[in-house]
């Protein structure tokens, strides 16, 4: 079943249209060339100085367009659109540039505060999970945020277009480009004096990184590095807040974790570049100045959440009747521990991006130099009350009230780890950081949005039968497979 949005679907990334102009060639009959056996009038004689005249200039213009050292990568005039090279977009048509493209990016750009004092935030990753709602959030109270997503089919890009065409409603524009696209960040940052970026832009999920390695390198590395040498180039240098993970800690056991443990042993490789991106972070804060804070996000979860994390497809595939794979410990011995997240709702997450941007202290270079030490920061954005998957199940099939066909295995060696539980205790004190939302209260909020985005047929019965634990809602739900 389609995704049902209640309005069009985003359009940000189709900004200004048609990007490549193609030469014209002009051929020459062969009639016209029979004609020079005749005894020339001086009209004839005019008609062949002025084709000869436009052979030669086409063959130099033929050899000006099509030698490579006399082509440089064609530049995009001002006022025209250009194709982003660098989108891993399936669309591949991302475009961007222009006179109308400028003044949307402005206008999104815009603080409209009464009092005119407010942040101006790039948001990477706006079409995602934690970009969305937090460039949502701060535009509710009025700060000027322009979205940057590349809209790649990590997972279903309509429910990105979802998520953008709800920010487009509320005045956010997502440009359709990429991290890594260095001349469109360069753009970004003259176009907009912004006082900040909220990077969320990752390649994310612990389990892919198996299946795609290098996607991690080039998001989590490479994009990165892209983002901070843009940053640092920029004038004014904007402060940056940007998501790593409690990946990080890896096999550490000393709980719960703390932002003074160990974290140079990740267990799988998306941790292993989250951990070179705070490593990477801290050496432009100590050459350039760049202000920076790394937020550690536990296991984020509720309403236009990523189909690729295990409530999300646990909940369709228990809607279709179909098994899940629920790990239990595979430690065996003295240390039997049952694999448990602490799950961390996303208005609590977005509340800690908040607070992170509304604290971060200034960066101080200029001109790609350093002025002075700038702040450097990370703090852990969890809920400090670890649940077992096997309970996050039991609620699922409460609240679907369908029950779950679970296969229980032993936790294979991709990159999970058992446990994981956050100290928030530095984030309560600098962010003022306080979470709010029980499992059980977060579950529902996202049920309930699944339900409704996915099956409102379904979500409609549900209510009215006050049952649904039936063969014909199976079938409908086994439509939702597009979703992940
Ligand atoms: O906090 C983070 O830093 C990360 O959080 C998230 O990773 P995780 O905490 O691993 O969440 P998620 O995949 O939903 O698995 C949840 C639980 O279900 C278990 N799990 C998983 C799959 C399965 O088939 N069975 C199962 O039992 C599994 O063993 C685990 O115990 C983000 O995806 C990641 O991008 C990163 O941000």
């Amino acid at each position: 079943m389609a995704p049902q949005l209640t309005g069009a679907p985003g359009t940000a990334g189709a900004a200004g249209g048609a990007a490549s102009v193609k030469p014209q060639f002009h051929h020459f009959h062969h009639h016209r060339l029979a004609t020079r056996h005749h005894h020339p009038s001086p009209t004839s004689l005019l008609s062949k100085l002025a084709f000869w005249s436009v052979c030669s200039l086409s063959l130099l213009l033929a050899f000006l367009l099509l030698s490579p050292s006399a082509a440089p990568a064609p530049r995009a005039a001002p006022d025209s659109p250009r194709r982003s090279l660098h989108t891993s977009s399936p669309s591949a048509a991302a475009t961007w540039g222009g006179a109308a493209w400028e003044k949307k990016v402005r206008a999104s750009a815009r603080v409209r505060r009464a009092n005119g004092r407010g942040l101006t935030v790039l948001v990477t990753g706006a079409a995602g999970f934690v970009g969305c709602h937090a460039a949502a959030a701060l535009r509710r109270r009025g700060d000027g945020v322009l979205g940057l997503d590349n809209f790649n089919d990590y997972y279903d890009p309509a429910l990105k277009r979802g998520r953008a065409a709800l920010l487009a409603r509320s005045g956010v524009y997502v440009v359709d480009g990429d991290i890594a696209d260095a001349e469109l960040l360069a753009k970004l940052f003259d176009v907009v004096p912004f006082t900040h970026v909220l990077h969320l832009a990752a390649q994310a999920g612990v389990r892919h990184a198996l299946v795609d390695p290098m996607s991690y390198v080039r998001a989590n590395v490479g994009g990165f590095v892209a983002l901070l040498e843009a940053a640092r180039m920029a004038n004014p240098q904007p402060a940056i807040v940007w998501a790593s993970s409690s990946s990080v800690y890896g096999l550490n056991s000393h709980v719960p974790f703390s932002e003074h443990d160990r974290t140079d042993r990740p267990a799988s490789l998306y941790a292993a570049t989250k951990k070179a991106g705070e490593e990477i972070a801290h050496a432009y804060n100590h050459i350039y100045g760049l202000s920076l804070t790394a937020l550690r996000f536990f296991t984020v979860y509720g309403p236009w959440g990523r189909p690729d994390m295990a409530y999300f497809f646990f909940t369709r595939d228990i809607l279709a009747g179909r098994p899940i794979t629920v790990y239990e410990s595979a430690g065996g011995g003295t240390h039997q521990t049952t694999i448990s997240r602490d799950f961390t709702y996303i208005d609590d997450i977005v509340k800690g991006c908040v607070g992170a941007l509304d604290t971060a202290g200034r960066s101080t270079g200029s001109g790609g130099k350093k002025r002075g030490p700038a702040p450097f920061r990370t703090y852990n954005l969890g809920n400090t009350s670890p649940v077992p998957v096997t309970q996050l199940v039991d609620l699922l099939e409460k609240l679907l009230k369908v029950k779950a066909v679970r296969k229980i295995v032993k936790m294979p060696r991709n990159g999970d780890v058992p446990y994981t539980h956050a100290n928030i205790s530095l984030a309560q004190r600098e962010l003022g950081y306080r979470p709010s939302t029980d499992l059980q209260t977060g579950v529902k909020k996202f049920v309930r949005w699944y339900l409704e985005y996915y099956m409102p047929g379904f979500a409609g019965k549900q209510k009215q039968h006050g049952s649904s634990n039936s063969k014909s809602s199976r079938g409908r739900s086994g439509n939702t497979s597009s979703a992940r």
